[in-house]
């Protein structure tokens, strides 16, 4: 294994697995800490965690503990992903976690960058763009568990960091790879460690890749990554034949992003979907039995959400607790599927990082192949012999997401 990733959520970690693969790496998404080491033709192992908003100690310790695998498999370098809108909470945990695996790695120039131009997520001046919105007017301001008030990334690093945070300006990073190079070089020896890059083109990622060459620690989401494969001599290459499977899709949505909401407004148009509020589960008059019930009864490719406008999720979380709310949610997803699969549904559909990582928990599925890519950032995968899927991202794919993924899973649209 040449490059060792660590995903601080599940969705986020099939985007960067899919970037590698497109890249021409052969990658494989482990889900958790494997127990196993892996085969020798694996050349990007990405470990996905939950460690997105769990408590900084937590992270960090699960972080090590997947560099520690890692670093077994004779990687030569270590990509830590996170979102591409950045999202943490006061404690982190972006700072901590890439300072620990720093410490670990005696990284002394780490770069900071979740540019994802191919979505919208762009940096200029240390701030933090989606589409021709700051971070905090994009919608992410009001995010369930992360909310993202602050678009200068800069300042938000600092604030969970205990070393200073350093910066690439786009003035340098338009002047590619041996400026950047000579700019991380710089920030290090003035003592700034976790250095944010500026990134506006796939074009500034890939010169930002060169520049990573030789560093032992990188972190972003998964554009940062686009550059690193040439690295290693390896170059894109058209990605494995795809065969889908037949059967039912069930799509599942915990996500109350801005972009799912409007997957799902435009799914119902062609589709039956089953809403499911607080209330309703809380007060049991919904249970996964009956919404898995509904599911199998339902013609087309049927869609159980939670997803609600932030005025509900928050009037929700007022009265069941954040993460008391969060947890019955994400709970009653993973019992769904694993009913569904159960019943021998071959497809599933899932929204959300958080969602998503409570239902591949939940399946104990351990590791994914990674197939076409159906939207930026989302790979169809294939967990078994009998089952494909693929997670979404909360505010990743087109309108008709859902439609197109339930074709891609079943092998059309290549
Ligand atoms: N109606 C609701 N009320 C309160 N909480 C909800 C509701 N629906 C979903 N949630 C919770 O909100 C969180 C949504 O986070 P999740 O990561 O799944 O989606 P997302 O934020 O859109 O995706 P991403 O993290 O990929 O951007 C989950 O923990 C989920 O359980
Ligand atoms: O980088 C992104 O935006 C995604 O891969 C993600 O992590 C969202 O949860």
């Amino acid at each position: 294994m040449k490059l060792g990733c660590i995903g601080d959520d599940f969705t986020g970690s099939s985007d960067l697995a899919n970037t590698l693969a497109k890249q021409g790496m052969r990658s494989v998404q482990y889900t958790g800490i494997p127990t196993r080491p892996a085969p020798p033709d694996v050349e990007a192992g990405i470990v996905a965690l939950k460690t997105r908003s769990i408590p900084a100690a937590d992270a960090i310790a699960q972080s090590l503990a997947a560099l520690e695998w890692l670093r077994a498999q004779g990687c030569e370098q270590f990509y830590f992903k996170y979102c591409s809108t950045f999202d943490s909470t006061a404690d982190g945990n972006i700072g901590p976690v890439a300072e620990a695996l720093a410490d670990a790695l005696d990284a002394t120039a780490v770069v900071v960058c979740p540019a994802f131009p191919g979505t919208g997520r762009s940096i200029y001046q240390g701030h933090l763009f989606v589409n021709d919105t700051l971070l905090n007017e994009s919608g992410m301001e009001n995010h369930p568990l992360t909310p993202m008030k602050d678009p200068d990334i800069r300042r938000v690093l600092a604030a969970q960091s205990k070393g200073a945070v350093g910066h690439v300006p786009a003035g340098t990073v338009l002047a590619g790879a041996d400026a950047i190079s000579t700019a991380l070089a710089a920030e290090a020896t003035a003592g700034r460690r976790l250095i944010v890059v500026d990134a506006l083109r796939d074009e500034d990622l890939l010169q930002l890749g060169a520049a990573c060459k030789g560093l032992a620690l990188v972190t972003g989401g998964s554009g940062a990554a686009l550059g690193l494969p040439a690295n290693f001599g390896i170059s894109p290459q058209s990605t494995s034949i795809w065969t889908g499977e037949a059967g039912k899709c069930v799509a599942l949505s915990g996500s109350c992003s801005v972009a799912t909401r409007a997957q799902i407004a435009q799914h119902k148009l062609r589709h039956s979907t089953l809403e499911v509020s607080a209330k309703a589960l809380f007060d049991g008059t919904v249970t996964a039995q009956t919404a898995t019930d509904w599911a199998l009864a339902t013609e087309g490719v049927p869609l159980i959400y939670s997803s609600a406008e932030p005025e509900i999720v928050a009037a929700a979380q007022a009265e069941y607790g954040r993460s008391r709310s969060a947890d019955a949610f994400e709970q009653f997803f993973a019992e769904i599927a694993r009913l569904c699969t159960a019943a021998g549904i071959t497809k599933l559909l899932t929204a959300g990082g958080e969602t998503s990582g409570a239902i591949v928990e939940g399946l104990s599925l351990s590791q994914l192949q990674i197939g076409p890519e159906i939207d930026p950032g989302v790979p169809a995968l294939r967990a078994s012999d009998t089952l494909v899927l693929a997670l979404k991202s909360g505010n990743f794919g087109a309108p008709d997401y859902f439609e197109k993924a339930a074709d891609i899973l079943a092998g059309q649209h290549q």
